[in-house]
């Protein structure tokens, strides 16, 4: 098939540039600094050049770089300088946030004395700013007033700087990656061109909200959100799962927004807790996992668990083929079969909750049974170290699969959904896809998989950081990233996991590689990890910064390494009894049982007794 929009391929003329280069254009208070700023929160180090003074005379002046420097943190080095171009050149690497060129051209002008009547020609100082900026290899955030939209200014002076300010932004766009419009605070990607701007079959585009996690398209790429679907008519919005939506791979990557578990819900469940026959938090986490499911599913007390069910994704992947694994690539289509046929490690799991078990074939490098492979894809995933796991089109595909199988699940009445997954190979696109959204370098996220050798650690090492070489220009382009290094069925698992969520259906993640997949589908869905418990923590070290980047506390921590979705049958039993706890365990007044701060009240009965000896008779128990 043919893919449209953006390639996946080398576009890059420079191979070793890992960063991406964005302007971030706005008025006056309209968010771009917060949102420059927002674009470079994953890094642990920020060069912060400023390009105006950072003292004043001028109160009101040292009060905005205040502000400013407050909402930065230690991450930041501050260097106050007008030679942009020359502090770019001596460091390409750092990540760095530039505010603003339009304090930048106004120190120039003073400079050069470029705001009497003799134009001056600024065309050279652009030029080398702008290759300063092509040259540069990091993340790099410019952050530029847009001052053209307001009225040609009745000065020499302001006429001046706002051409000069107009010809610069467009100079310094060339040179970016992207180029964004910031606009009370809502984020409007600016296409790369004509082409890229003519509008596209997918409707209605709305604007997103400045959330860092919201997807961000690659360059050229509008940005496109659905609204929310109405939910049908007489129903909660919040206990009924939404509509069935039949997924089109064109339309593939734009997901509705996804509601809120319900906080009304939460609030009751929690009071309901401190009714609860025991002290109050007294059963930790079980108390908050119950509150969670409650919230899911709109409801206090709670439904009980009834048809937990898991979806198993499995695939092959070419970099499989270069001992990244401690085990052959055969292994997936065997175990396939062991999963379809109840024998492996999560039929048993599931087996002991009640849980309902489904394998896809989305990328197994073998036929597999016909009930077992109509979603598939391709046979294997292309190599990551050398090419695109999948072309943008077969992304699409993999992940309209995805999407289409939580719909069936749901549709069928699945009350708690499980994403697992089996594939000789895939520790290495999952930790090339958590390395690169967390920004990590390979030696720190490496695992052993299935029990690699030393050998075998540093041939997988390579690869990753090959990958990661290969993602990194994909970090803002959810689906791109996806076609560059995931593979089928780790694209199939994000479209799942974010199609859960879009369906108001509690999800409970499995390892490492589930959720490096709910990391993109995070990005495709923002907000849809509320929808998501981490079952356990597995012993890849990637699994760690991967639920640290996801906010998520796992449920367990058991030295689990399987896969399958066996660490989140593990922790089912936990679920379902912490929604048991809420729906089933007495109260303090219905089995009479005294609660704490039971004051005793002594009555007004002449024969009450000493104070401090309540007696039986003349107790009201109150609470
Ligand atoms: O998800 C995890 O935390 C996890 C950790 C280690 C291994 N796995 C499973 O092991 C297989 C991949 O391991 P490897 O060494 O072949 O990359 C795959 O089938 C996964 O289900 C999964
Ligand atoms: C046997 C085997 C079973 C698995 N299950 C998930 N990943 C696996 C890897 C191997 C090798």
């Amino acid at each position: 098939m043919v893919s449209r929009g953006t390639s996946t391929g080398e576009v890059n003329s420079q191979p070793t540039r890992a960063g991406v280069r964005t302007l971030v254009l706005g008025g006056v208070r309209s968010g771009k600094s917060g949102h420059g700023e927002s674009l470079l929160r994953a890094h642990t180090e920020v060069r912060y050049l400023a390009t105006g003074p950072t003292t004043s005379t001028d109160a009101e002046w040292v009060a905005r770089v205040a502000a400013h420097r407050q909402r930065r943190d230690e991450r930041y080095t501050t260097l106050e300088t007008i030679d942009i171009g020359g502090a770019l050149r001596s460091d390409p690497h750092t990540p760095t946030l530039i505010d603003d060129l339009g304090t930048w051209l106004a120190a120039e002008l003073d400079a050069l004395g470029g705001w009497g009547p003799e134009p001056v020609d600024l065309a050279e100082l652009r030029a080398t700013l702008c290759a300063a900026i092509a040259s540069f290899t990091g993340d790099l955030v410019i952050i530029s007033p847009e001052a053209g939209l307001s009225l040609v200014p009745p000065t020499p002076a302001g006429r001046r700087f706002q051409d000069e300010l107009g010809t610069l932004n467009e100079a310094v766009a060339a040179a970016c990656d992207r180029v964004v419009l910031v606009v009370a605070g809502r984020v409007v990607e600016l296409p790369a061109n004509a082409e890229a701007a003519a509008p596209t079959p997918v409707t209605p585009v709305v604007s997103s909200p400045p959330s860092p996690l919201a997807p961000r398209p690659a360059p050229g790429r509008p940005e496109r959100t659905k609204p929310e679907t109405p939910a049908e008519p007489g129903a909660n919005p919040t206990t009924a799962p939404q509509k069935s939506s039949s997924v089109d791979p064109t339309d593939a990557e734009v997901f509705e927004t996804v509601a809120t578990p319900d906080l009304g819900i939460a609030r009751a469940a929690r009071e309901r807790h401190l009714t609860l026959t025991k002290p109050a938090g007294s059963l930790g986490r079980m108390e908050d996992i119950g509150v969670w499911l409650a919230s899911c599913q709109g409801v206090c007390p709670p439904r009980p668990v009834s048809a937990p069910t898991v979806a198993v994704f499995a695939g092959d992947h070419g970099v499989a083929r270069s001992g990244v694994s401690a085990f052959p690539p055969e292994v997936t289509a065997q175990m396939v079969a062991n999963i379809a046929g109840g024998g492996a490690a999560v039929n048993v799991l599931a087996r002991r909750s009640g849980a309902t078990v489904h394998v896809f074939d989305m990328s197994v490098d073998a036929d597999t049974a016909p009930d077992v492979s109509r979603f598939k894809v391709r046979r294997s995933s292309g190599d990551l170290t050398t090419t695109d796991a999948l072309s943008l089109a077969e992304a699409r595909t993999a992940l309209a699969a995805g999407r289409a199988i939580a719909d069936e699940l749901v549709d069928s009445g699945a009350d708690l959904l499980i994403g697992g997954e089996m594939g000789i190979g895939n520790t290495t696109p999952a930790t090339v896809l958590i390395g690169t959204l967390s920004r990590r370098e390979p030696v720190e996220i490496v695992g052993r998989g299935t029990g690699i050798d030393d050998a075998g650690w540093i041939r997988k090492t390579a690869a990753i950081r090959d990958g990661m070489r290969r993602a990194r220009r994909h970090v803002h382009d959810p689906l791109s990233l996806l076609a560059s290094v995931a593979g089928a069925d780790l694209t199939a698992l994000a479209g799942f996991l974010a199609q859960a969520a879009v369906r108001r259906t509690p999800v409970i993640l499995d390892g490492m590689v589930v959720t490096a997949a709910a990391m993109v589908a995070a990005e495709l869905a923002p907000g849809a990890s509320r929808w998501w418990l981490a079952g356990h923590r597995s012993v890849e070290p990637a699994h760690t910064i991967a639920l640290h980047h996801l906010d998520l506390e796992p449920v367990l921590d058991l030295s689990m390494r399987l896969g399958e979705g066996s660490g989140a049958l593990a922790a089912l039993p936990l679920v379902a009894s912490a929604v048991d706890i809420l729906s089933t365990m007495a109260t303090f007044d219905e089995a009479g049982v005294s609660d704490r701060d039971a004051s005793p009240t002594v009555t007004d009965s002449p024969s009450a007794t000493a104070p401090g000896e309540p007696s039986p008779t003349a107790v009201a128990v109150t609470r």
